[in-house]
This record gives C-alpha cells, sequence and structure tokens, in this order.
C-alpha cells in the first residue's frame, strides 16, 4: 500500500469489547509526521469513563479466556505474527510515517516485534507447575501458574510494535484480558495491531485499545479500580515512579521498564573498528531514542583520540533526512521538545568546556532534524552525563584504570543496559559481575532479543519482559496443601 492507502486503512476509533468506536462520534487527537510536522490524521480520544467500559470488557472476558486451551490461545497469537509478518511493509512504513524512524529500521522493528508474538505462541504450552512431598512426608503439595487478571498496558512512542508486543504477546499467552493505552504520540501502528488481532479471531474483551490524549486522567481511574489486577508500563523513570506511587493504593502487581543511562566501554586492547561499529548501533539505533542507547562513552585514554575521531568521521557520513528515503541513515527526532531537550545537553556541555567533534546544533527547516553528535572532554558535572539524553548525541570521557572504567559506569541512578569492548577473557568475567545493569552487551552494540530477558535494575525498573522470564509477569503462583490419606 502507498503511505496514503496505509493512513486510510486505519480503524482509529476506540476497540472495547471486540467493537470499534466510531471516531466521529466523540472527541478526537491529531497524530503529527515528525519529519514534516504535518498531520497524519486524528485518533479518537479516550476519556476514563472509556477505560472504566473497557476494564469492564477485560474483567467480563477474563474467566473464560483464562479457560481457553493453551494450544488456542498460542495459536492465535501464531496467526497474528503471521498476519504481521504478511504485512511487514505496512507497519514499516506506518511507524517511520508516525515516528520518523528509518525504513530500514522500521522493518527490522517489524521483525523484532513479531518474534515476541512467536516466541510467546510457544511459550503458551509450556506453563507447567510441580507436584511435590512436604518434608514431613504428611502433606503433598501442588503448585500452579493462573493468570494475573485483568492488566493495564502503558507502552512508550519509541518502539511502537516491538513495546506493545512484548506485553500483549505473553499476556495472551498467559491468558491475560487486558486494556491497552498506547502512546498519543504513535498510537496507529498499535490500531494496526488490533485490527490483526481482531482478524487472527481473539475473541471480544481480551484485548482493548483506548489512545487518549490525557493518559494521567484514564489510567488514575484504572489504577483506582480494585478489579484491575497488573501493571505493565513503559516508559521514563519519572512517569513510572508516579505510576507505581498510584498502584501502591491497590497493592498491585507493577513490572516496569523505564529510562536508562548505558555506558559503553572501550578498553586500551578493544579492536577499535569493532568497538566504531557498535558504537553506531548503540548511540545510532532509532536515532538515540532508545532505552538501551549508549548514553556515556568511557574510554581508554590511550585511545580515546583515535576512538572519538573515527566514531565522528563514521557519524558525519550518515545521511540525515526523512525516514522514508532509503538513503536516510537518520531520521527526525520525535518532537520538539525532545529535540530541544537534545540539544540543551549539548550546549551545557559546551559551556562547561567540552569539544564538538561534529554535529552540535539542530537543523534548520521543517521536521525535528538533529544531527549526529560526537563531543569529548565532557567535565564530570554536565548534565549529559546523568540525563538519558535519548537523541544522536555521543559523549565520550576518559579513563586510566579498569577500577576507574567500572566506578564510571555504575555512577548513575540507572542501570538498564551497558556495553563494553576488550579482548581480555578475565577482564569480561570480572566486568560482567561488577558493572550494574540487567543487560551487558560485550564486543556487540546490541542487546535487544525476544528470546533474552530484557530489564534493568536500580531505577530503570522492576520485572524482565521476553526470553523465558516474560511471561511469568503474567502468572500468579498458586499452592494447594493436599492432606495424605485420612
Ligand atoms: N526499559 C525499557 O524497556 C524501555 C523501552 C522503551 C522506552 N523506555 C523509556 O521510555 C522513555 C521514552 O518514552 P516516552 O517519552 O513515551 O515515556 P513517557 O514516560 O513520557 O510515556 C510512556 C507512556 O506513558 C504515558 N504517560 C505519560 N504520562 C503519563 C501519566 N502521567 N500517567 C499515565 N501514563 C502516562 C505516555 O502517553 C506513554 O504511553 C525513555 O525514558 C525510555 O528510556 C524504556
Ligand atoms: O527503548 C527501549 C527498547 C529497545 C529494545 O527493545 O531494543
Amino acid at each position: 500500500m502507498t503511505q496514503h492507502e496505509v493512513i486510510r486503512s486505519l480503524n482509529t476509533g476506540l476497540y472495547i469489547n471486540g467493537v470499534w468506536t466510531d471516531p466521529q462520534d466523540r472527541r478526537s487527537f491529531s497524530v503529527e509526521d515528525p519529519s514534516t510536522g504535518e498531520i497524519l490524521t486524528t485518533v479518537a480520544d479516550a476519556g476514563p469513563e472509556d477505560g472504566i467500559a473497557a476494564l469492564d470488557a477485560a474483567v467480563g472476558a477474563q474467566e473464560s479466556w483464562a479457560a481457553t486451551p493453551p494450544r488456542v490461545r498460542g495459536d492465535i497469537l501464531r496467526q497474528a505474527f503471521e498476519a504481521v509478518t504478511a504485512k511487514a511493509e505496512d507497519f514499516a512504513t506506518l511507524m517511520t510515517l508516525e515516528m520518523g524512524k528509518p525504513i530500514a529500521e522500521a522493518r527490522a522493528e517489524v521483525n523484532y516485534g513479531a518474534e515476541f508474538l512467536r516466541w510467546f505462541s510457544e511459550e503458551a504450552v509450556r506453563i507447567s507447575g510441580r507436584y511435590s512431598t512436604a518434608p514431613d512426608g504428611k502433606t503433598r503439595l501442588l503448585v500452579h501458574k493462573r493468570p494475573v487478571g485483568p492488566c493495564l498496558l502503558i507502552t512508550p512512542w519509541n518502539f511502537p510494535l516491538a513495546m506493545v508486543t512484548r506485553k500483549v504477546g505473553p499476556a495472551i499467552a498467559a491468558g491475560c484480558t487486558m486494556v491497552l493505552k498506547p502512546p498519543s504520540l504513535t498510537p496507529l501502528t498499535s490500531l494496526m495491531l488490533t485490527q490483526v488481532f481482531h482478524e487472527a479471531g481473539l475473541p471480544p474483551g481480551v484485548l482493548n485499545v483506548v489512545p487518549t490524549a490525557s493518559s494521567g486522567r484514564l489510567t488514575e481511574r484504572l489504577l483506582a479500580d480494585g478489579r484491575l489486577r497488573k501493571l505493565s508500563f513503559t516508559g521514563s523513570t519519572e512517569v513510572g515512579r508516579s505510576l507505581l506511587r498510584l498502584a501502591a493504593n491497590t497493592v498491585l502487581r507493577c513490572s516496569m521498564e523505564l529510562g536508562g543511562n548505558a555506558p559503553f566501554l572501550v578498553f586500551e586492547d578493544a579492536v577499535l573498528d569493532h568497538a566504531v561499529e557498535g558504537a553506531m548501533i548503540a548511540k545510532l539505533r532509532n536515532m538515540g531514542e532508545a532505552c538501551t542507547a549508549a548514553n556515556r562513552f568511557i574510554v581508554h585514554e590511550s585511545v580515546a583520540a583515535d576512538f572519538s575521531g573515527m566514531l565522528a568521521e563514521a557519524m558525519a557520513r550518515l545521511m540525515v533526512g526523512s525516514g522514508l528515503d532509503p538513503a536516510s541513515g537518520l531520521g527526525p527526532l520525535i518532537d520538539e521538545k525532545s529535540r530541544g531537550k537534545v540539544d540543551a545537553l549539548v550546549q551545557d556541555a559546551v559551556n562547561r568546556g567540552a569539544t564538538i567533534r561534529t554535529g552540535g546544533a539542530s537543523i534548520d527547516g521543517p521536521g525535528y532534524f538533529y544531527p549526529p553528535t560526537v563531543i569529548d572532554g565532557i567535565p564530570p558535572e554536565a548534565d549529559i552525563l546523568r540525563e538519558e539524553i535519548f537523541g544522536p548525541v555521543a559523549p565520550t570521557v576518559t579513563f586510566a584504570t579498569e577500577d576507574q572504567a567500572i566506578g564510571l559506569a555504575n555512577d548513575t541512578e540507572y542501570g538498564l543496559a551497558g556495553y563494553a569492548y576488550t579482548r581480555d577473557f578475565e577482564r569480561v568475567l570480572r566486568l560482567t559481575e561488577a558493572i550494574e545493569v540487567g543487560m551487558l552487551g560485550i564486543n556487540t552494540g546490541v542487546v535487544s532479543n525476544p528470546a533474552a530477558p530484557f530489564g534493568g535494575v536500580k531505577q530503570s525498573g522492576l520485572g524482565r519482559e521476553g526470553g523465558l522470564e516474560g511471561i511469568e509477569e503474567y502468572l500468579e503462583t498458586r499452592y494447594v496443601g493436599l492432606a495424605g490419606a485420612m
């Protein structure tokens, strides 16, 4: 389909109890193309009462969905995987339109996002329990897993497909029903995915989708409702903290995938070409708008000048432009506010004495473009070393000893991802134990993998998504004590 046909093919209403509401019947909000600032379309704007209607539907469907055979739940996920794969080009075009990422990266996200559906279609039939004898020999212990119950899923704008399938996949596999609140900046991909589930025969009420321009009001109401049993949130640490406070009122089970401040360590024995190649991915995937993005390059003093020079050269070669142009290596940032924040972090570092190797100022003209930027000589007090940049900016700092490198890497409240380049196996073992992150890439710039547990330590979150662990977030453990023969 052409871009216009993709947009026109979407149902932009709310999806509650298996029915699309007519988008004309209610207030709406608009979705922008970040490459041009132009409006792509408008989407129905759910209010708190719509959120409650969605929860009513989820609660109504919970019992029968939990009783649906795991194979049937898995087959629906498998069908959805096949359908997303068949429509890969439409999904990719839509994501590039609403989020801005280069079309090649959007295609990669379709593969990545679809894979969560396939992975969890296989996990649906592997939920197990155990039967054992208590130590005193008198009681038999029957331990089994049950779906947690109706969930609220809140997703961010930066990976409009994968962040949804990483939650919806395991929730469906586990037998949970849900209310999905997609991001107001990029709700369209969620709506296309919802259509896929509808066509795959997902029963009414299992998935309910409520895009809204007033996330706070809608979720506050849902979180106060005792029928909700779980919150799974992906987004900033700041919003995550405030949702945890609200969730405490009903002692809600929570999964939190929050922000990061990933260190990227380059040791003196690293193969520099490989380190630069890894840095390009770890920094520029998704224009740097990834929670896993390398946020601080911590480089041994003996190779620092070479590393920054090589990285600056590689970054400066990238063409910045609309993601729909296959020649573009870097698309726009999501909006003016985000671009302004990135630029402010760069200017703060420069004002404190840092040196720009390439880039360093917003690009004039329509869209929210920012050039790939390398800065070195960053003083320790610069904001850019503490805050999540969420843009294509690589600040580098130097170290002299391994202990110093580890100290710098861990000097943050975050602990999501980290990267290290070295050829010393003993050092790899030391780093594996010392770096405080949930995911560590050794000699690679990518840690994301549907078969691996994704998540962070410290203030980067609670729980894991994907891997064998992902489905556990949607299951609760129950035990039955069985007396022996009377
Ligand atoms: N750890 C991970 O897996 C992961 C993955 C992707 C993004 N992120 C993080 O997400 C952030 C970027 O995404 P973002 O800008 O969409 O984050 P955000 O926290 O602003 O928004 C995330 C979601 O929460 C909603 N939201 C915003 N305010 C809310 C409120 N008061 N109450 C309820 N919902 C609210 C948004 O509409 C969106 O759906 C970055 O910090 C990034 O690191 C983390
Ligand atoms: O933005 C964070 C998610 C990135 C990923 O899953 O690879």
